[in-house]
């Protein structure tokens, strides 16, 4: 690219010393996501992208395609705009993107409470995607954290725009911040990368919960007029719904009354 046109983009994506402070926070702040997501088990050594908005400015830093989680640094990271392709002449610029980059920005561009999204390889919650079936609401704790079962999305793989797609199609105003993509894996969101990293964490411990007690029989789920006190209970001290991530009218799936679900062994 020619330096002119370079150094334009940089004027136009990257002006002011606040933009400059918050890119440089939004890489430390990524950077310890990918390897609070390894020591806690949540990853595996590569694969999936993390990555956090740049408040007040139409940008985000991702995850650098094929790079071990073990290896992402504030400096590697790629400072994408928010149609996922990188910003020429910054650092880690001289590396591609996760592939899920533009999948990323649509989140942002289109969820603009999002400012964190975290595809992970959590081992229990990817297990329910790769089923593609939903997390019944059998705890109070899910209630809590997801308003009601963890809902399934569909991802078109090989198509990485997608992933964008079926985040907002699933969660947009709704109560959950996480979606199991079929055949993919988890993506969590929040107001930032450390928020959806845990919520991404609450997501992989109840999907193994459920599971051990998916292996022990049949599962109830909680009855909807439980699952709304206990969600509405939870996140009653959050700030008006408008401002949050995902915030919620309804369930995806109501269930209306108690209910059996059938385990699959
Ligand atoms: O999304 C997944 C798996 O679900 C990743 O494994 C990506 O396919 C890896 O691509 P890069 O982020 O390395 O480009």
């Amino acid at each position: 690219m020619a330096q002119g046109r370079e150094a334009e983009l940089r004027e136009k994506y990257v002006s002011g010393v606040k933009t400059e402070v918050a890119i440089a926070r939004a890489r430390a702040d990524v950077a310890a996501v990918h390897a609070e997501l390894l020591r806690e088990g949540l990853a595996l050594p590569m694969g999936g992208s993390v990555s956090g908005k740049v408040p007040k400015a139409d940008l985000f830093v991702i995850t650098p395609a094929g790079m071990p989680f073990a290896e992402v640094a504030p400096e590697n990271l790629v400072l994408c705009g928010l149609d996922g392709e990188a910003v020429p002449g910054t650092p880690g610029s001289e590396l591609a993107p996760s592939v899920a980059a533009a999948g990323h920005g649509y989140v942002y561009r289109h969820m603009p409470a999002v400012g964190g999204v975290v595809h992970t390889l959590s081992p229990y919650a990817s297990a329910w995607a790769a089923r593609g079936e939903e997390i019944p609401c059998a705890l109070a704790v899910v209630a809590e954290e997801f308003g009601g079962p963890v809902p399934v999305g569909e991802s078109a793989l090989g198509d990485h725009d997608a992933l964008g797609h079926a985040v907002v199609d699933v969660l947009a105003g709704r109560r959950a911040r996480a979606v199991l993509l079929r055949g993919q894996g988890p993506v969590a969101v929040g107001a930032t990368a450390r928020e959806a990293a845990s919520v991404a964490g609450q997501l992989e411990g109840v999907a193994r919960i459920v599971q051990l007690a998916q292996d022990g029989g049949l599962l109830t789920s909680l009855p909807q007029s439980a699952v709304d006190r206990l969600y509405e209970e939870r996140h009653a001290h959050e700030p008006p719904q408008a401002d949050r991530p995902a915030a919620s009218k309804q369930p995806l799936r109501q269930l209306n009354t108690a209910t059996k679900t059938k385990t699959s062994r």
